[in-house]
């Protein structure tokens, strides 16, 4: 009978896939491949415009079976359903995560508190729409007549990050000439150095803070607010200038934006799933409305395949299950995501916040202590640069570490043999990562370079490669407002899988508040507001001290 609340470390199906893991221990992957020709066709899944090989996984049938047996018996279906019917999943916060609702047509609908939430989703992005195509043409201008050229979007976490990888990743989808930067640290340098970079007459400043309580957002806010004043002379113009999105719009009026000035945001959006909102107005005032529209429709291509597709031929539910399979049976601790594809170097900073803000838990939506390790560590940096970097680890160190390989069957920007050069590095990765290199190949390899045997007995354990490591390849045709869409909403639900299998929340993040507490009494400390207090530990007291010797306070 499935339950969303046992303990998955006590059912049959996960001792079931223990013995299979024992039982694969002496049979490399590299063997599997050679016993069935196969393997690539029967370890291969297409959805939304997307295509995933993890055929070079520590997987066989019996385990895949084994994963959805686990999947079954975890309520991976029911706690689906609910997750999409809009029910509370967000059990602390007594909140539904209803970030699917965003790229529903205009003719589905969910209802939340008895209202129909895709309806005035519908009505924002129309709104979006007004505003996006007002900048372009022109009919909405700065304070001294002038079109804006460029906006600077102040956010942080959930309300930077997505909006900052999709404005990367669609460069070439750019339409509206605006330049758009991203302030999201409350290191100064960030908005001093964006603010060099533009004029107060033509830019825009955009404040993307679900909660408006944000302490780096206000606080960047505020010193682009004073630069602006003291730039252009009058204070008035603030209200042509700034605008907010947000949930909390009474404190976007005490900061001083029009209530017509603000955008929504909804309590049922988790911040980190927000950028199908009206936080992708910065996606949306670049690439302009139809392409965020673009990305929408990828984004609900994806989350139609999950709702669907049976759980073994279901892309998110595959690979949150092989993410299970190496991080509670193979201890692998970590998970590597490498686009080949500079457009998406933000994608493993994106990720991390999706993934370990989400996963990042340690007792289940019940309360209890989780009896498995969660959320691996996620890391990552774009191919081929990691191939000069961290590579070797991968190859040779002595952890495990899967690794999620994406890459466009076509470029944006052909030059020369590049992309088939790109391709042959992605695909030499994970062969080499699967296949190895035996201490026989090594010592004939060195034979071949005419070696004496004693350089060869010195050299050859050097060189062997142990192979077996697992990978998955996703490609899609190119990168496109869809496949980005579908990319990113990949992510999303295989993030909640596992939180499913775990039986945690993967919406809340309750562990960020404690440093902003902590923060709040450190502040005046440094700033000599306040005396050091005796009452913190010795390394907290020093520090403060080092600080305030450094300021002359
Ligand atoms: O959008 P905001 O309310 O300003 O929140 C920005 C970010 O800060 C918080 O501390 C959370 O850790 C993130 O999940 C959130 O995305």
């Amino acid at each position: 009978m499935p339950s969303t609340s046992a303990d998955p470390t006590q059912t049959p199906e996960w001792r079931t896939l223990e013995q299979h893991r024992d039982q694969l221990l002496s049979l490399p992957m590299k063997q599997l491949f050679e016993n069935d020709p196969t393997r690539a066709d029967r370890y291969f899944i297409e959805a939304a415009g997307l295509s995933l090989d993890f055929s070079k996984n520590r997987l066989n049938g019996d385990i895949l079976e084994g994963l959805m047996a686990l999947a079954r018996v975890c309520g991976l279906d029911e706690q689906r359903s609910a997750l999409l019917s809009g029910e509370r999943v967000n059990k602390t916060e007594d909140r539904p995560a209803l970030h699917t609702a965003l790229r529903k047509p205009a003719d589905h609908s969910v209802l939340v508190n008895g209202q129909d939430v895709v309806a005035e989703v519908h009505a924002t992005l129309n709104r979006m729409e007004r505003f996006v195509s007002g900048i372009a043409e022109h009919a909405i201008v700065g304070y001294s007549g002038k079109a804006f050229t460029d906006i600077v979007s102040i956010g942080i976490g959930g309300s930077y990050l997505g909006p900052r990888l999709v404005c990367e990743a669609l460069k070439p989808f750019q339409q509206t000439g605006i330049r758009c930067h991203f302030v999201a640290n409350i290191d100064g340098t960030d908005i001093c150095e964006t603010l060099q970079q533009v004029d107060p007459e033509t830019t825009l400043f955009l404040i993307q803070s679900k909660s408006f309580r944000t302490r780096e957002t206000l606080e960047n806010s505020k010193v682009a607010r004073q630069w602006f004043v003291e730039q252009c002379g009058d204070h008035d113009a603030v209200a042509r200038h700034f605008m907010a999105v947000t949930a909390n719009v009474a404190a976007a009026e005490e900061f001083g934006i029009d209530e017509k000035q603000v955008f929504p945001m909804w309590d049922w959006v988790g911040g980190r799933y927000s950028l199908w909102s009206a936080i992708g107005l910065p996606i949306a005032l670049t690439i302009g409305m139809a392409n965020f529209r673009a990305l929408l429709a990828g984004a609900h291509a994806m989350d139609e395949h999950f709702a669907e597709a049976p759980l073994d031929q279901n892309l998110p539910v595959v690979m949150a299950m092989l993410s299970i399979w190496y991080n509670d049976f193979w201890q692998a601790g970590t998970h590597a995501v490498i686009p080949y594809d500079e457009y998406l170097q933000s994608l493993p900073d994106y990720l991390q916040q999706l993934d370990m803000e989400s996963n990042g838990k340690g007792v289940t939506a019940q309360g209890q202590p989780v009896s498995t390790d969660t959320g691996p560590v996620i890391w990552g940096g774009t191919g081929s640069n990691g191939q000069h970097a961290y590579h070797q680890l991968i190859h040779q160190g002595t952890r495990l570490i899967p690794v999620d390989f994406i890459i466009p069957l076509k470029t944006h920007n052909p030059v020369a043999r590049h992309h088939a050069d790109l391709f042959a590095n992605c695909l030499s990765q994970s062969q080499a990562m699967m296949a190895g290199k035996s201490l026989t190949e090594a010592r004939s390899e060195l034979a071949d370079e005419g070696l004496s045997t004693s350089e060869i007995d010195r050299l050859a354990p050097h060189k062997v490669i142990p192979g077996n490591k697992p990978s998955n390849t996703l490609i899609m045709e190119k990168v496109t407002p869809e496949t980005l869409g579908a990319l990113i909403a990949l992510y999303e639900h295989r993030t909640f899988v596992q939180g499913a299998i775990w039986g945690i929340n993967s919406f809340d993040q309750w562990g960020v508040e404690l440093g902003k507490q902590l923060g709040k009494k450190i502040l005046p400390q440094l700033t000599g507001e306040q005396d050091v207090q005796a009452d913190s530990d010795s390394s907290t007291h020093h520090l403060i001290r080092m600080f305030r010797s450094a300021n002359d306070l």
